[in-house]
């Protein structure tokens, strides 16, 4: 069967645990069956790209430890041993398959540096058209613990909406999102279909289930979070299951499906970068009663606003908070902070509003992980 109109380019995130055994090596036997699952899919006409990770798990043995390390040297020179055999492992796979394998490291910086984003979304484009399977992973070796993604699943999110995927699949080492932690709730059931996230489901969202796994099933919900405020549907099963991959995309799979009814409010690559990538760099907060909503037009002007906190330039991203002080949006400002705290409602000689709609992001749940 050749893909639908609808799910023909996915994202597929797979978990240290579902690559590698627990001694810290790559397990040959997972990677063979999830590159033959890729390669089924590339054979059916889907653009695939993978984002693995795994790098910290496959290298650490060979660093001389017995345990994942904890420290963060330890972690990174753990890594650049395992990302090296990762891709090794995955060229060879893949080719044996007729398919070529390319990797792409990242890091948080590149991200909120919208060029550096856009040309990460030129060079995914490139590779994905032409046929190749792009392999990400977070680029461990250089990051720095307060700059880092931190794990891959809103990795995987953020790359899903960057390269316009129309479908992302998480694969872990459990089936699906269950209504409670399964470790401590023997009785907890798989949800088969989420549409929205309530405060339900964030709370039955627990930490990882062994000792390679970062973000257990926490780190998966913010990542469904950000797919579906991008408008991408999203499938949690477990790694390993005959087909997974294919039964997945045809919506055959056992496993949680996530899909937004609500698609009004999906975010375009501008307003995915602002909310999901961007680095805020000051704030502005709301007068009293004053909204970004002026007659059904979201938008920023100088007149709503009461106090600039920080200093930013021209074209920089700000938080916007309502005058007690909550997260309600994030903007490219059009004046700088000096030149806001500088305005005079009497004498108003701003010609733009702040903050264009087209610039601007707001209204998205608190709880959405939204900027940094
Ligand atoms: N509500 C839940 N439903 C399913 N799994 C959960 C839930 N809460 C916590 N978990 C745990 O999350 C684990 C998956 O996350 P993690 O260990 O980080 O996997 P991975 O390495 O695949 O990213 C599961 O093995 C499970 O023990
Ligand atoms: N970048 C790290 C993985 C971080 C991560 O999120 O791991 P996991 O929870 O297993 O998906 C590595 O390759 O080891």
């Amino acid at each position: 069967m050749t893909p639908d109109n609808k799910t023909k380019r996915v994202v597929i995130k797979i978990g240290s645990s579902s690559l590698t055994s627990s001694h810290g090596e790559i397990s040959r036997r997972k990677l063979e069956r999830l590159v033959d699952e890729v390669a089924q899919l590339k054979d059916q006409g889907y653009e695939v790209l993978l984002v693995s990770s795994g790098a910290v798990a496959a290298g650490y043995r060979k660093l001389g430890c017995l345990n994942r390390p904890t420290s963060l040297p330890e972690k990174q020179a753990a890594a650049s041993i395992g990302q090296g055999l990762l891709m090794e492992a995955y060229s060879e796979l893949l080719l044996s398959n007729g398919y070529v394998a390319s990797q792409i490291l990242i890091t948080r910086e590149d991200f909120s540096d919208e060029n550096r984003y856009n040309n990460a979304r030129n060079t995914a484009n490139v590779l994905l058209e032409r046929g190749i399977v792009p392999i990400v992973n977070e680029n461990d070796t250089v990051t720095v613990n307060r700059l880092k993604f931190g794990d891959n699943d809103t990795l995987s999110a953020k790359v899903a909406g960057l390269v316009d995927a129309d479908m992302l699949l998480i694969l872990s080492d459990i089936d699906g999102l269950y209504d409670a932690d399964p470790r401590k709730d023997p009785d907890a059931t798989l949800l088969r279909k989420v549409e929205e996230i309530t405060p339900e489901i964030e709370a039955a969202a627990g930490d990882p289930g062994s000792s390679v796994g970062t973000g257990g099933m926490k780190s998966k919900i913010d990542a469904v979070k950000i797919a579906m405020a991008s408008g991408i549907p999203a499938f949690l099963g477990k790694a390993g299951v005959p087909n997974i991959l294919l039964q997945a995309v045809e919506k055959e799979a056992t496993g949680t499906y996530f899909e937004s009814k609500d698609t009004a409010g999906n975010l375009n690559h501008k307003k995915q970068w602002i909310a999901f990538n961007s680095g805020p760099e000051g704030e502005v907060v709301l007068a009293e009663g004053a909204d970004v909503s002026m007659l059904g037009k979201k938008r920023l002007l100088p007149s709503s606003i009461c106090k600039v906190k920080g200093y930013f330039q021209e074209g920089s991203v700000v938080r916007i908070l309502d005058f007690e002080g909550n997260r309600i949006g994030l903007g490219v400002v059009n004046y700088s902070s000096e030149q806001l705290r500088e305005y005079d409602q009497t004498q108003d000689k701003f010609t733009e509003e702040v903050v264009k709609n087209d610039d601007l992001v707001c209204h998205l749940e608190s709880s959405i992980p939204v900027g940094i």
